[in-house]
């Protein structure tokens, strides 16, 4: 078997590599550079990337067999998540790995604009002793703003409390409850502007943030004020900002990240008073370390169709514990409802009954769309695209959960209407220390048995010798029966034959069976990948 391919487009650490291990091919290009991005997409399974690859939708296009983009770090700015999710491919990140990384950074840039280090540093290299041209400020005591009080917001007012500064923050998104608790008082954007001696930068890039500290904002700044961007380049407009230093309306900056990347020639590197860095901010060897596995992980747990809880474009999060063994049952649900329908539903509910249904188990909605499309649509479908499938085709789906089920700890049943006002239902359970799966209804008929690789249903007038003929025909075939049950609703009535087999059977045995029996249907599920 083929291994799948992973491509390494920027720098990853020794670790990633070492999680994604023998079981994929992997192969490096060098993301920033377009002429070998693009070729070299063209049959990859998986992309990781850091910040310098431009993973936009003529990528995405270039990339027929990609299912996962993994960003080894914090920022989704150069990927196109939305040209992702269409294509049905998850995008990852690693939201926490180098957060600390930032933040240090972040004191680090704050306390050298401060005191001038990196200027006195050339300065002294050169042969010049100056003491009093690099005279600085103290923290203590002066007002600390922060725009963005997100992850890496929070870490640096942690880091500086301990410098006896005032921390104030801006961030529209936050409780100002939640912020009091970290001692950090929420102000307006302008009260924030007009009070801070140091302002660093938190934000997500996004078209809200391109440019909110622009001419405006650094008009009403004060003329001593220390300006600080780890976080993405434009949010601070980089031509207002020079004119504000050129114009003294601004003391200084320390700036990691630019508008656009490489930086080595900005206007900004004019001013003495300018400390930069090349988008260090991430470059630490604990955060490359811990990236690189994270997405690695990540990228493993997407090829293999499993639930990623670092996934940015379908639901993430942690699942808990009792929901994960729900996920392959549901899938199989999901599969067995299209086997059962052989057409799609207008609308499906998607139940979940007893404990489980205390947890979120939203995830277990996804599984079962990517079982019921899996039979129908050519391309791969996966957590992202099938609740896109789904849309496309006009099927309501719901999600109903109730504490209550009878008959077992917990049921989860995939129910769904056909155009002609048929209904399909199929319902499965985990049982047991070990999780066993367990089929336990079919159309409303109740049975156990366990979702093996093949299986076959018939329903027919309950009648004797049923069971006869159909064991024959499938030995005449040399298709061996695992297990076969029969469920009835009353003696006499509608009765329904539910069989595992070892081997997938032909469809003319099952049309030839069904006729024989005088099936009303007859359907054979083939599980396997
Ligand atoms: N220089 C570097 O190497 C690194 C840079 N970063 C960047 O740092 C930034 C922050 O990252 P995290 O703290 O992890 O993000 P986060 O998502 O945890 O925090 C962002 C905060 O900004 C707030 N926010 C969003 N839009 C806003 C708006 N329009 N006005 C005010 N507040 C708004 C949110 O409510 C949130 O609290 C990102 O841009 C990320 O790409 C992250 C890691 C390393
Ligand atoms: O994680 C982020 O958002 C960063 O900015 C780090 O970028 P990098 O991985 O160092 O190219």
């Amino acid at each position: 078997m083929t291994k799948p391919v992973v491509l390494v487009a920027e720098e990853l650490s020794e670790a990633g590599l070492a999680v994604l291990g023998a079981d994929f091919e992997v192969r490096q290009t060098d993301g920033a550079d377009r002429s070998q991005l693009l070729p070299a997409l063209a049959d990859v399974d998986a992309l990781i990337v850091r910040s310098a690859t431009q993973v936009d939708a003529e990528a995405i296009a270039a990339a027929p067999k990609l299912r996962v983009v993994a960003r080894a770090g914090v920022g989704l700015d150069n990927v196109d998540v939305e040209a992702a999710t269409k294509a049905g491919v998850m995008v990852v990140n690693a939201p926490t790995s180098n957060i600390t990384s930032a933040a240090e950074h972040t004191v680090a840039l704050i306390l050298a604009s401060a005191r001038n280090v990196a200027q006195a540093h050339t300065a002294l290299k050169s042969g010049e002793w100056k003491r009093s041209k690099y005279t600085g400020v103290e923290l203590d005591e002066k007002v600390v703003g922060i725009l963005g009080l997100g992850k890496i917001g929070q870490l640096v007012a942690q880091r500086l409390q301990p410098f006896g500064v005032e921390l104030i923050a801006y961030d529209p998104y936050l409780q100002p409850a939640r912020a009091a608790q970290m001692g950090v008082r929420l102000v307006s954007l302008d009260e924030l502007l007009q009070q801070a001696d140091f302002i660093t930068v938190h934000l997500p890039k996004s078209k809200e943030t391109v440019g909110l500290i622009g001419d405006r904002e650094l008009h009403i700044v004060k003329p001593t004020v220390r300006l600080v961007n780890v976080a993405r380049g434009g949010i601070i407009d980089e031509n207002a900002l020079y004119s504000a230093l050129k114009e003294g309306r601004v003391a200084g900056a320390g700036i990691d990240v630019f508008a656009k990347e490489p930086c080595t020639d900005s206007p900004l590197f004019e001013f003495d008073q300018v400390v930069a860095t090349p988008h260090l901010g991430a470059s630490t060897h604990e955060a490359q370390e811990k990236a690189g596995t994270q997405v690695a992980r990540s990228v493993k747990l997407a090829l293999a169709g499993e639930f990623v809880p670092d996934a940015v474009n379908v639901q993430g999060g942690a699942v808990a514990e009792d929901v994960k063994p729900g996920l392959p049952l549901t899938e199989k649900l999901g599969r067995i409802f299209t086997a059962l329908a052989g057409e799609v539903a207008t609308s499906l509910d998607i139940e979940v009954r007893g404990e489980i249904s205390a947890q979120d188990v939203r995830v277990l909605e996804l599984a079962a769309l990517k079982g019921v499309f899996s039979g129908v649509v050519e391309d791969a479908v996966t957590y992202v695209n099938a609740p896109l499938l789904a849309k496309d085709r006009g099927v309501v789906v719901e999600l109903v959960t109730s504490a209550e089920s009878p008959d077992w700890r917990n049921v989860i049943t995939v129910r769904g209407v056909l155009a002609d006002g048929r209904t399909v239902s199929v319902s499965g359970t985990l049982s047991g220390p070990r999780q066993i799966t367990k089929i336990v209804e079919v159309n409303g008929y109740a049975m156990e048995i366990e979702p093996t690789e093949h299986l076959a249903f018939f329903t027919y007038a309950d009648r004797p010798g049923i069971v006869g003929t159909v064991g024959r025909l499938l030995g005449e075939h040399g298709v061996n029966i695992a297990s076969m049950q029969v469920s009835r609703d009353v003696k006499g009535g509608k009765a329904l034959i539910a069989l595992t087999v070892d081997t997938a059977i032909p469809s003319e045995v099952v049309e030839q069976i069904a006729g024989e029996i005088g099936a009303d249907s007859g359907r054979s599920v083939d599980l396997e990948d």
